[in-house]
């Protein structure tokens, strides 16, 4: 056998959702499954025939039913866990219309950058929460 990695491969499209007092909205994983009850930034598996931009929009009102203005590009991240290897394609998106609501994950909070700290995020979050860090001042 060789050394190829066979693991499966997930495109996700994941928003950095702001709203009009600086802060970021997060969700927490259901507690069963991939990752449970880790925090994240919404997003998911990105479908056939559509953009990266389209994706996040998507999910965003499938995931927390509200729209948004997807913008900026802020970071790509290609990390292997044990049994999984994701591209996180990361974008700055504004909060236009509704109130965001928990419909696929187990939790949702606006927090500000400097309160990621109190989150446990996933292995690959820590270089998004880096260029967050890094871009603050000139989103
Ligand atoms: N949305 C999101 N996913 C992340 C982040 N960090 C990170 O490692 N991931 C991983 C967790 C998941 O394996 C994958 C997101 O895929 P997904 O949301 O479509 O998949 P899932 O595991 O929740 O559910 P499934 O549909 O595959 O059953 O990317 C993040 O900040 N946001
Ligand atoms: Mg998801």
């Amino acid at each position: 056998m060789n050394e190829i990695s066979t693991v499966p491969h997930k495109i996700i499209g994941v928003a950095v959702i702001w709203n009009n007092q600086k802060q970021i909205l997060i969700d927490r994983r259901l507690p069963k499954g991939t990752m449970a009850g880790l925090w994240e930034f919404p997003g998911g598996k990105i479908e056939s025939g559509e953009t990266i931009e389209e994706c996040i929009e998507r999910e965003i009102l499938e995931e927390l039913g509200i729209k948004i203005e997807v913008g900026k590009h802020l970071i790509t991240i290609d990390h292997t866990y044990t049994h999984l290897r994701v591209t996180l394609t990361v974008h700055h998106c504004r909060h236009l219309e509704g109130i965001p609501q928990a419909i696929e994950c187990a939790e949702i909070r606006w927090v500000s950058v400097d309160e990621l700290d109190d989150f446990t995020f996933p292995e690959a979050n820590v270089e998004i929460i880096a260029a967050l860090r890094k871009n603050q001042n000139n989103n």
